[in-house]
């Protein structure tokens, strides 16, 4: 695994406008190299202000998007367009502002869906998604994505991975149900870590003076298990994009020095 970069930005709004302007090469690099890209989206304030700032910038559509896998790190088990869900989020945000590819927009099912009320049901059809859209190359039943996007959360969950949950102690699963989770909507599905450490590249990113306890703990020695953050790896890339408060506790091995 990567020794975590980490990239600061002196504001969250700079954070988000950075974040997407990187997403932008990302994709279109991926796109160059095998003519498609896949992506990972995550909730939260910070993951959903990166999509609203991809709206905007006009290099956004150097992106061929009928040709970009979108999945999901994790999902709130709500009934479809309920607006706490990530999925009707993003949509708001950006999807519904790009030529995406219906096919290639990989939501996980909502609390009426297919499954009815059924959030394991729910886990275990994403896992399939997954299982059936990786190829050999990928070895395992987990696409490689291109870049997984992920918020953390003050006490260090990342998804809806949370620290000493059943979720964070997963090692066969690529995709769970999560219930009684601290974070509310209670119910959720999400990603576990073996299935997000098959990104090429995870990009953790937060902002806020709140966060700054759990990136110094995940950046320094913490284990995945107190600290789910600190598993959220990428096979050639793990980088954390935080603002100056997020930043404050980071152990000075990771900031480069003021020249
Ligand atoms: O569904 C969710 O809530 C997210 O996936 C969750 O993991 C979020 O990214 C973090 O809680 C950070 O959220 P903020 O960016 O709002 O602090």
């Amino acid at each position: 695994m990567t020794r975590p970069q980490v990239v600061v930005h002196s504001s969250p709004e700079l954070l988000a406008a950075a974040a997407a302007a990187r997403l932008v090469t990302r994709l279109v690099d991926a796109q160059t190299a095998r003519g498609s890209a896949s992506v990972v989206l995550t909730g939260g304030g910070t993951g959903i202000a990166v999509l609203e700032q991809l709206r905007e910038l006009p290099a956004r559509d150097a992106v061929d998007w009928s040709r970009v896998d979108v999945y999901w790190g994790d999902e709130r088990f709500l009934p479809a367009g309920d607006p706490e869900r990530n999925e009707t989020q993003a949509r708001a945000a950006l999807l519904d502002h790009l030529p995406v590819d219906p096919e290639r927009v990989h939501v996980m099912e909502p609390s009426d869906g297919r499954f009815g009320d059924d959030p394991e049901a729910a886990a275990a059809d994403y896992a399939e998604v997954l299982a059936r859209a990786a190829r050999p190359e990928d070895h395992g039943p987990v696409p490689t994505f291109d870049v997984c996007m992920l918020g953390v959360g003050g006490e260090g969950h990342v998804a809806s991975v949370f620290p000493s949950s059943p979720a964070v102690y997963e090692t066969e699963r690529t995709v769970v149900a999560v219930r009684n989770c601290p974070k509310p909507p209670p119910t959720r599905v999400s990603l576990t870590l073996p299935a997000i450490r098959h990104a090429t590249e995870v990009w953790l990113l937060t902002t806020g003076d709140a966060k700054a306890a759990a990136v110094s703990m995940a950046l320094g020695e913490a284990g995945e298990v107190q600290l789910p953050a600190a598993g959220a790896r990428g096979q050639l890339r793990t980088l954390w994009m935080l603002d100056r408060a997020a930043a404050a506790k980071v152990p000075g091995v990771f900031v480069p020095p003021l020249v």
